[in-house]
């Protein structure tokens, strides 16, 4: 089995090219739009929510079929046309370049594969099954997802800025992971998903305050 690196890569406003423009390019660029990237999509045919996109100008789209060259200036390439043949040529121009490439049809080719995600303000979960399993990654991002309940990012909004509090005002480093670990406890992570931990909201910056 291959393993896989995880790392979590910032995009913004870097040129990601994405061959074909179907349903599954359609993915491929919503997660990158969400990532802030600057998407072009080379494809004769697009699918409507990518023509909106492009429309919005949020996306840069050539109409016609991919020819060499295409990849340059990319950080990242995506084939992900109908068209086996198309897909490898993709690949091996993107290789020929040193750049990361997405293969749809060919996990064997992927030098990275794209995961199923969860996103709330800053936390971003990534779940992968190595490209084995897309349908499988979706499906337990599902249920992590269900197990950690809605509210987590003003929740993490909270404990960004009293993680901040805490480095800029207690200098003992035992009684900082104190403080730290009491505001990740089992305790506020179920008081979230229960859309009530206002009490322990105070209780937390009571303690900071006699810190
Ligand atoms: C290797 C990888 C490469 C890559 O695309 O990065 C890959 C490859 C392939 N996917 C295939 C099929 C499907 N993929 C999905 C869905 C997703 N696929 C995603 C990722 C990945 N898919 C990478 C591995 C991820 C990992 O490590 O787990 C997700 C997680 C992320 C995303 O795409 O954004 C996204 C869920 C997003 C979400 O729900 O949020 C569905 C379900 C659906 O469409 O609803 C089906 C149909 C059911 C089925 O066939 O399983 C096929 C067969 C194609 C065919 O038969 O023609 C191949 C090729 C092959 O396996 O040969
Ligand atoms: N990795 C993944 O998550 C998944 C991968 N797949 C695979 O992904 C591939 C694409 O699937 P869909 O998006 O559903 O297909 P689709 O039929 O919806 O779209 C194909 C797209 O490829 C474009 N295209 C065809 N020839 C081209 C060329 N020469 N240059 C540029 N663009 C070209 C077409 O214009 C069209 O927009 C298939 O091979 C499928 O087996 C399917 C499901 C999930």
């Amino acid at each position: 089995m291959r393993t896989f690196y995880p790392i979590v890569a910032d995009l913004a406003g870097k040129r990601c090219l994405v061959v074909g423009g179907g349903r599954v390019a359609e993915r491929k660029v919503g997660g990158l739009l969400e990532a802030s990237a600057a998407v072009a999509v080379v494809s004769p045919l697009i699918s409507d929510m990518i023509a909106a996109w492009e429309a919005e100008g949020r996306v840069t789209v050539v109409r016609r079929e991919y020819t060499e060259g295409d990849a340059a200036g990319a950080s990242l390439v995506f084939a992900a046309t109908d068209k086996r043949e198309v897909n490898e040529r993709v690949y091996a121009e993107a290789v020929a370049r040193a750049l990361p490439v997405n293969v749809a049809d060919r996990p064997d080719l992927c030098t990275f594969v794209v995961p199923a995600v969860i996103r709330s303000g800053p936390l971003l979960v990534t779940v992968s099954t190595s490209g084995t399993s897309p349908m499988a990654s979706a499906r337990i991002r599902d249920r992590i997802e269900e197990s950690l309940g809605e509210g987590l990012d003003r929740f993490l909004e909270f404990t960004a800025e009293y993680r901040l509090s805490v480095h800029n005002k207690v200098s003992d480093p035992g009684l900082r992971r104190k403080l730290l670990a009491e505001l990740f406890s089992d305790e506020a992570l179920d008081a979230v998903k229960a859309g009530d931990w206002g009490s322990f909201r105070s209780r937390m910056l009571a303690q900071l305050n006699e810190a």
